[in-house]
């Protein structure tokens, strides 16, 4: 059936217009749990009997030096790399092992790679609108078609990404930090209960810094979010536990000034005055 013929079907809901689910059971306070999770490259263990639980609604910063296993840990949360052993759970009732990266995805994880991937000739209005749309080909008539429902969501995505000035801009034209927090409210549209977010910062201003340290503290509580970054003053400026890997597994945990002070953090990671 063409994607138009689908279009005119009145007597069905479209699952691209359809509200995402959140089926996750938190009762038990947690929304994500890594247990014993090993993984080897070529004989290498990149990830080492890893336990890691976030609790739901919880701001997490991951830290460490290169090579750590920070990025390996969030292809296996969404299902890019399998681990050899251990287990990965969403909420008590998801066993991620079991699903493929775009089952995990549809579940609510989004994961925030650190290049922005904006569609630069479309406006930011458009981007997150394409962002709700499972079918990318069917833009132009999914605008006549667009909900209520869709229109006030990507209002509150453009004031919580503090895009609403710029909804009729070209994606092309934003600065770095702009496109940034767009990829950001591009996963917000589908209101994902737990955001990966790796690098924010990366080049960017100190006020985009300072606008996105904003906007990450405003997400949690609502969802879980998970950054990896290395830049200390911004991890400083959001952090409330901090995780430290280092060699595939949780060197410490704790505030930022608890991990700051310990020894060994110090030596395997402060140390290289990151
Ligand atoms: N697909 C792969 N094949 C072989 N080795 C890999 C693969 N993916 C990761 N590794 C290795 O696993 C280790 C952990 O890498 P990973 O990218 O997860 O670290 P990281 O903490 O994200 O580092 P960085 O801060 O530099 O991004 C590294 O030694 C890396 O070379």
């Amino acid at each position: 059936m063409s994607v138009f013929q689908q279009l005119t079907e009145r007597d069905r809901v479209f699952d691209f217009l359809a509200p995402v689910q959140s089926p996750v059971d938190v009762r038990h306070g947690a929304i994500l749990y890594l247990e014993d999770v090993s993984v080897s490259f070529d004989g290498f263990r990149a990830i080492n009997n890893l336990n890691l639980t976030i609790d739901d609604g919880e701001l997490r910063c991951i830290i460490g030096p290169n090579g750590a296993g920070k990025t390996t840990m969030m292809d296996i949360i969404t299902g890019k790399t399998r681990p050899d052993t251990g287990s990965v759970w969403f909420g008590s009732r998801h066993n991620l092992l079991t699903l493929n990266e775009p089952d995990i995805a549809a579940l609510g994880i989004g994961r925030k790679f650190q290049k922005p991937t904006v569609f630069e000739a479309l406006t930011v209005f458009e981007n997150l609108e394409l962002a709700m749309a499972a079918d990318k080909r069917v833009l132009p008539t999914l605008t006549a078609l667009m909900t209520q429902d869709i229109r006030d969501r990507i209002d509150e995505v453009l004031l919580l990404t503090g895009l609403q000035e710029l909804r009729g801009a070209l994606a092309g034209i934003l600065s770095h930090g702009q496109k940034q927090w767009l990829e950001i409210g591009m996963l917000l549209m589908q209101r994902p209960r737990l955001l990966l977010v790796d690098e924010p910062v990366a080049g960017m201003t100190e006020q985009e810094m300072e606008r996105t340290a904003e906007l990450l503290t405003g997400l949690a509580g609502k969802q879980s979010v998970v950054v990896v970054e290395h830049d200390m003053g911004f991890v400083r400026s959001i952090a409330r536990t901090v995780t430290v890997l280092h060699q595939g597994s949780v060197l410490a945990e704790g505030t930022m000034d608890q991990v700051s002070a310990n020894p060994k953090v110090i030596e395997v990671y402060l140390g290289e005055g990151a």
